[in-house]
């Protein structure tokens, strides 16, 4: 592979990047290798919740050791649970024995950037009762919240507000658990409000009313993958969960019983992993992702399909997923169920021939970035002609983008921008990456990573 790509620096080499303020990756050739992304986000912050709020102890392994679950285990041990965290953050021992409500003083719980953790630490904390303030950085305090905090008021025995304009955070919740058993959610924004609710939902078990909990869905569900995931991890802990027809506005009813600890394996992240694969669809090699196949539990195993949409050449196994890079087509596609990959799409249509056309995802405007415009932003310095919709973008690759001069790309603190944008550096000269550290939200050692898989020394662009 003498002439894979490779990331550059001035300085040190060392394997973080938390020291570098931008990183470029040079193009290469063809990307071989294998690879095996951390432990799911996703997954991890859900078992950590229902571990924490469960009966008796439990030891996650695979865990994934980032921002956002530092922030999550930081607010469960706020509340008393003990989380002995071992083998690099992969492994978790939860034990709930000491939980406790917080009942005198406010607690007041950083969540940074963190969505899943504020939404379902909002919705598990409003049942569990006590009194908690939920902040964040300024751009968590402009990420919808209100349509979790108008489900709540609807069953909640106290307050819960969403301080800031537009029904934003900081949250503020003092509760002496839920006393209603039925509400309404909304499920065209997040499908977090939805999954939040759901893993709350046993742990009303302190009303008096012990009929189940039912959550009516209104208007249409976004990410819906996300929903039969936590179903999933809630029966994992001895939940019973009944999806009704959520397709057309149904219901989700949740048998009050409390969480039975357990041990859960965590499997890797497939949103992680669309990175990978990508490098093989963009530099036309050949990558394998261990650890995930298209049973797993995440939807965003999804993105080989849309990879293959493409012209690429998907080999599914029962551990692993491998793409091969072939000439490609731009695509028309859906991604409402995989869309914290259309940023890694974005990159790839960039060497496709014709334009691709991403529809579906309006609510991407409102999660870590605006990521349609400030993706369509980025994309336009790589010289694309990008079309913004409400629902998406058509971006059609710039014609002589091998002669391009290249361009130093914003990435707006999200961890997506920075691993998506940087994809494009394997084909393009001069493809400089600010703030290479913002992607400690979910992937402390991306570009460690990436350079391991590209096969070069480390080193990172002052
Ligand atoms: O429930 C989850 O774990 C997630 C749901 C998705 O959010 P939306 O439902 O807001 O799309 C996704 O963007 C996020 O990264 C993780
Ligand atoms: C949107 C994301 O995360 P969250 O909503 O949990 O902040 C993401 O990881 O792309």
């Amino acid at each position: 592979m003498s002439d894979a790509p490779t990331s550059r620096s001035l300085n040190d080499s060392s394997s973080t990047n938390h020291a570098s303020p931008a990183v470029t990756v040079i193009p290469g050739g063809p990307v071989h290798g294998t690879i095996r992304p951390p432990g799911s986000k996703s997954l991890t912050n859900r078992a950590l919740i229902c571990a924490a709020m469960a009966e008796g102890a439990s030891k996650l392994t695979g865990a994934l050791s980032s921002e956002d679950t530092e922030v999550m285990i930081e607010a469960l041990r706020a509340i008393g649970v003990e989380i002995n965290v071992t083998d690099g953050g992969q492994t978790l021992l939860v034990d709930p024995a000491m939980r406790a409500r917080c009942d005198d003083e406010i607690a007041e719980l950083f969540i940074a950037n963190s969505g899943t953790s504020i939404r379902f630490l909002t919705a598990a904390l409003s049942a569990f009762g006590g009194r908690y303030r939920l902040v964040g950085v300024p751009r968590m305090h402009a990420r919808p919240i209100g349509d979790l905090v108008s489900a709540i008021s609807e069953v909640i025995d106290g307050t819960i507000n969403a301080e800031s304009t537009g029904g934003c955070p900081p949250v503020m919740i003092e509760s002496h658990g839920w006393s209603g058993s039925s509400m309404s959610v909304a499920g065209n924004v997040s499908s977090q409000f939805l999954s939040g609710l759901m893993m709350a939902a046993p742990l009303s078990l302190g009303s008096q009313n012990v009929a189940p909990i039912e959550l009516h869905v209104t208007g249409e569900l976004v990410s819906r993958p996300y929903i039969d995931m936590t179903a999933d991890v809630m029966e994992s802990f001895g939940g019973r969960v009944v999806l009704d027809d959520l397709s057309s506005q149904g219901k989700v009813v949740i048998e009050r019983r409390p969480y039975q600890g357990t041990d859960y394996s965590i499997e890797p992240d497939a949103s992680a992993a669309s990175y990978f694969w990508a490098i093989a669809a963009i530099t036309g090699g050949e990558v394998t992702v261990e650890g995930l196949s298209p049973s797993a539990m995440q939807g965003d195993v999804g993105f080989v399909d849309v990879l293959e949409k493409m012209g690429c050449v998907v080999k599914r196994r029962s551990d692993s997923i491998t793409v091969l890079g072939q000439p490609l087509h731009g695509v028309d596609i859906d991604m409402n169920s995989i869309s914290d990959t259309v940023q890694t799409l974005a990159v790839v249509a960039l060497f496709a021939t014709g334009p691709t056309r991403v529809r579906g995802v309006a609510h991407n405007r409102f999660k870590e970035t605006d990521r349609i415009g400030d993706l369509a932003c980025e994309l336009r310095k790589l010289g694309a002609l990008v079309e913004e919709h409400s629902d998406g973008l058509t971006i059609t690759p710039a014609s002589d983008w091998r002669s391009h001069a290249g361009a130093t790309l914003e990435t707006y603190h999200d961890h997506r921008m920075a691993m998506s944008l940087s994809l494009a550096g394997l084909k393009m000269r001069n493809v400089k990456i600010l703030d290479p550290a913002c992607t400690s939200k979910t992937y402390p050692e991306f570009f460690h990573d990436l350079e391991t898989l590209i096969g070069r020394s480390h080193h990172w662009a002052a």
